[in-house]
């Protein structure tokens, strides 16, 4: 059902099948074809930051799955400890490579909308801290469970970038205009309690408890007659995935000319210093 604009990219082939397994360098796949629930895990260390290859990855890996007759909901979580995605890989926007940073936007937006439209159930086990990027990943799919603990939210304005109006408009879904309004302003980073008070997410188990209760919900999805289920969520999220269809070129000029910026090179730089030092404490 994903729209043919959709499906214009063809993603690289780096994501191999054996039978049931799927495995890249950076992602672990196995698809239970007795449920039809595939288990996607995002191991891209140290904390699942998305660079270009890995986004390439994850949307090849949707779009594998989508082309499975056998397989209707995908639960997506991660391997590392503690870290379900830092977000957006900072080394691609910091002193990047022009070309490299056009096709590294225009990746990030063909993910989102594989996995903001895939007419697969898609649940997130939110099992570590989920900052922007790996915000924008959750919000994306259709539940939302996480453990106690850790934070989630858009806090690109802490880097000294704006978060893209997509982004804005996911979240915009999720918990309604005006806590998004603060959420982007403050770069608001999320307690799990609070991102259940909020709607951020939609349950709060443990970590041991995550992976069962995301297939517990996940059986739930699967049991609807897929279609009128596909079709329902498409129903509410075509005309956020169509404004963005609409200005992709535009979106990808307006991401590097912005990042490109002397102002905004200083503040991912200091940025990056900062998390370093932080480290170092
Ligand atoms: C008007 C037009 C507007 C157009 C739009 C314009 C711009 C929009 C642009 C971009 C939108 C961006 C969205 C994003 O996703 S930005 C990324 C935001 N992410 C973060 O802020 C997370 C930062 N990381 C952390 O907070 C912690 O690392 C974390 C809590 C995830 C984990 O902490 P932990 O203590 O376990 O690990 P660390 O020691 O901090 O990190 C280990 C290692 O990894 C490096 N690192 C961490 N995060 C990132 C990252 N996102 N990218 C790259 N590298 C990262 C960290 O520096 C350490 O490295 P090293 O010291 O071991 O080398």
């Amino acid at each position: 059902m994903a729209s043919s604009i959709l499906r214009r990219f063809i993603p690289r082939k780096t994501t191999w099948m054996y039978g049931q397994r799927m495995m890249s360098s950076t992602i672990d796949v196995s698809v239970d074809e007795q449920t039809g629930i595939a288990l996607m895990k995002m191991k891209r260390k140290p904390v699942n930051s998305l660079n270009l290859e890995f986004l390439q990855d994850i949307r090849n890996t949707i779009v594998t799955l989508e082309q499975n007759k056998k397989c209707k909901g995908l639960i997506l979580t991660s391997d590392v400890p503690k870290i379900f995605s830092a977000g957006i890989d900072i080394l691609e926007m910091y002193q990047p490579n022009e070309e490299r940073l056009h096709n590294f936007w225009r990746a990030l937006q063909d993910m989102w909308l594989q996995l903001y439209m895939t007419p697969l159930a898609t649940i997130a086990a939110i099992n570590g801290h989920s900052p922007a990027g790996g915000c924008l990943i959750s919000i994306s799919c259709d539940y939302r469970i996480m453990a106690p603990n850790y934070t989630i939210g858009l806090n690109e304005t802490l880097l000294g970038i704006v978060a893209p109006f997509w982004f804005k408009d996911a979240m915009c879904n999720t918990v309604g205009y005006r806590e998004t309004e603060i959420a982007l302003a403050l770069g608001k980073l999320y307690s799990t309690d609070e991102a259940l008070q909020k709607g951020l997410v939609d349950e709060v188990v443990t970590s041991e408890q995550i992976m069962e209760a995301a297939q517990r919900k996940m059986l739930e999805y699967v049991k609807i007659p897929n279609m009128a289920r596909a079709m329902s969520k498409q129903l509410m999220r075509q005309e956020t995935a169509d404004k963005l269809c609409s200005t992709q070129d535009s979106d990808v000029q307006n991401f590097v000319n912005f990042c490109l910026q002397d102002k905004v090179q200083q503040s991912l730089g200091f940025y990056l210093e900062q998390l370093k030092k932080r480290k170092s404490k």
